[in-house]
Order: C-alpha cells, then structure tokens, then sequence
C-alpha cells in the first residue's frame, strides 16, 4: 500500500493501473504476434499499445472519474478492423492482476469491446495548464519493444500545468540499481517474469523504485542520482533511434565535456529512470529537425522522476519543460537531465556546441 499524504491514492492507482498494463505488454512480447501498424507519422503502434492504453484508462476513469487525460494513440484503427479488435479485447480480458484488492481499486474488467474502444478514445483530452491531467504514453519505446530492447509504459498526473505524480513501468530493467547500463538489455535480461522494476515519484516526496511483481506491490525503496565529482566521468544515454536524438551532437559535447565513455544507447523513458537511479548520469535528446515537437508523454514521469531524485531536466536552451501548453511541449526543444550539480556546466557545453553549428 503506498503511503499517506498527498497524492498518496493517486499514486497508488497508477501504480497498480502501470503494473497490469506492463504485464499485458509483456505478455504480448512473449505470446502474440504484434499486430503492429503504421501511424501517420510512419512510427509503429501495436496490440500492446491499444490494450495498456485501454486498462491504464478504465483504471484512472474509475478512480478518478472527473480527471482529463491525454494519451498518445486513439482507437480509429481498431475500430476498422474487426480482427485486430478482437485480439486486443482478449488480451485486455486477460490482463488481470492476481491481487483482488488491487483489480477492486483498478474497478475491475471492462464491459465489452464497444466500451473498449471508446475507452481508448477518452485519451483525446487537448491538455492545458487548468485542473487534473494525466498523460499517458501505453508503450514508450515502441521500436525497442518490438526490438526486444528497452520500453516503458509511462503515466504521470500534472496539476495545473505541473508534474506532481509520476510513474514508469519498465519491464526490461534490471531490478538492482546499481547494475552498469547496457545498451539495448542485457544477455541475461530476457524479459523473464520477476525481471523488471516501477519506477515513481510525487512531487516534494522523492523518487522511488520497486520490482515489478503479479501480486501485491512490492515495497519500494527510494533511489538517487548518483553522485558525481567530475563531469567527465559521466556515463551518458541517448535514444537508440538516429531520427530522434543527433547523436553526432551528443558525441561532440561529450568530448567537450571530456567524457570518454561511450554512450549508452536505450529506447524511451528507461532513460530517465536509468538516471535516476544512478545507473547512467545524464541524458540528452538533441533535436533533429527543427519542425518537430516533443510530446508531453514522452516525458511527464520522467521529468518529475529525475528532478525527486535530484536532478535537473531543462531542454536544450535551459528552459524548464512546459507541460501546460497541450498535448505537445511546444515551448521546449530538445531535453538535457543531469544532476543539479552539474547541470549548468552540461547546459553551457550544450548551448556552445549547438551555436557552433549554426
Ligand atoms: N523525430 C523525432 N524526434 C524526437 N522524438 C521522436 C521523433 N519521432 C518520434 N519521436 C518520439 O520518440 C519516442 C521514443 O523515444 P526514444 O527515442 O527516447 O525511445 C516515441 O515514442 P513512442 O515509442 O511512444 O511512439 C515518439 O513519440
Ligand atoms: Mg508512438
Ligand atoms: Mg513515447
Ligand atoms: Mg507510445
């Protein structure tokens, strides 16, 4: 049970609704062929995300049946096709946890498929900076879930604007947190049940960690950045995907900076928890193109995660991420998380190689 003071419910909710909505995505990993679709944008969207993005909503619209919410996908592609729905609607059924206290909490299974998709289509909220907001991202990373690399399931409440609760399921994480990073996972992280850790934090209270388990949830333990004495020494991750993060950039200020490490590549926002919990020191999310925009999903837990754990997530010009402005971090490019110690060095090095390129 997750203590008490504010947002103690809340947090526990979405621990509970992250934790049977992560153990679906994993057994879609294991059991189903992924049913993967092309969006709009060319990026990837699975089973997996439909039905985290179904149970993680039934459980917030129960509990909370006044908050808004804004998710990242929508259920027009299931709605088309009859077969791709019913697949999701098993999976969705089946996703129980075996805890009954905690599927009371999450108020148990859905209706039927119809209640299904228009479940998944009560994340259309347009966002802003008045009243209760969750943000929800069902599978972050959804090219390294389907590489069998690094994904998160992400869900964070913002309170007029701000990021007070936030909470990440990360399947492919080891549960020790002292574990190097690796890139992708690790030989021996074969997404194995007991594997995995939930990863959250209130704002003023800390960041926490904890194994992902079926049952009850386990007792976390609190988690900080590491501390570092010299900038060089930093261990820095970045995105896997070319297209999201410059990683000619990001080799530049590290040699600036004179890190010598390589970096440690991994998809989503395992990279914040990563972080966070002193197994990597720094992440950068260097624009690619000029024309993109950050969505708020991607980045809500994260955010909060690293600054309760002691750091500080500014983007590329020193600006703190505004999640206030809608769906999108439109006032924002780019992200640089390092711990608060450093951060202003990390930022200068950043600002200076960014301007060179001009
Ligand atoms: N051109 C781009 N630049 C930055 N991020 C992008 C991008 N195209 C897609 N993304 C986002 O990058 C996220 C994955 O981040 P990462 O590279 O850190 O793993 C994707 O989340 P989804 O996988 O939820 O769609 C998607 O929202
Ligand atoms: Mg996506
Ligand atoms: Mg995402
Ligand atoms: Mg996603």
């Amino acid at each position: 049970m997750a203590s008490s003071g504010p947002y103690a419910h809340e947090l526990n909710v979405a621990l509970l609704a992250v934790q049977r909505a992560t153990l679906l995505t994993k057994s879609v990993f294991h059991s189903h062929a992924k049913g993967t679709l092309s969006k709009n944008d060319a990026s990837p969207v699975t089973i997996g995300d439909f039905g985290a993005q179904a149970l993680i909503i039934a459980a917030l619209q129960h509990a909370f049946p006044n908050d808004q919410i804004v998710a990242e996908e929508e259920a027009k592609d299931l709605r088309e096709n009859e077969q791709l729905r019913n697949t999701v609607w098993d999976l969705v059924q089946a996703a129980k946890l075996s805890d009954a206290t905690s599927e009371l909490t999450l108020g148990g299974p859905l209706a039927s498929p119809d209640a299904m998709l228009d479940t998944i289509d009560k994340g259309a909220s347009q966002g802003g900076r008045a009243g209760r907001i969750w943000a929800l991202d069902p599978i972050d990373g959804t090219k390294g879930f389907l590489r069998g690399g690094q994904y998160a399931v992400c869900l964070a409440l913002m309170v007029d604007g701000h990021v007070r609760v936030g909470v990440l399921g990360l399947p492919n994480l080891p549960e020790s947190d002292a574990e190097p990073l690796v890139e992708g996972i690790g030989a021996e992280q074969t997404d194995a049940d007991g594997k995995g850790v939930l990863i959250s934090a209130v704002e003023g209270q800390g960041a926490q960690s904890r194994a992902l388990t079926r049952g009850p949830l386990a007792s976390p333990h609190s988690i900080q950045m590491k501390p570092l004495a010299r900038v060089s020494d930093a261990t820095f991750c970045e995105s896997v995907e070319a297209a999201h993060s410059d990683q000619s950039d990001s080799a530049r200020i590290a040699a600036a900076l004179g890190i010598s490490k390589p970096s440690v590549r991994m998809d989503s926002q395992a990279k914040y928890g990563s972080i966070a919990r002193g197994a990597g020191d720094l992440y950068l999310r260097l624009p690619v193109r000029k024309d993109y925009v950050e969505k708020i999903w991607d980045h809500a837990a994260g955010d909060l995660i690293v600054r309760e754990a002691g750091g500080e997530v500014t983007d590329v010009e020193g600006k703190r991420l505004d999640f206030g402005l809608g769906r999108t971090l439109k006032a924002n490019k780019g992200v640089v998380a390092a711990p608060r110690g450093v951060h202003g060095e990390v930022l200068g090095v950043v600002k200076k190689v960014l301007s060179e390129k001009k």
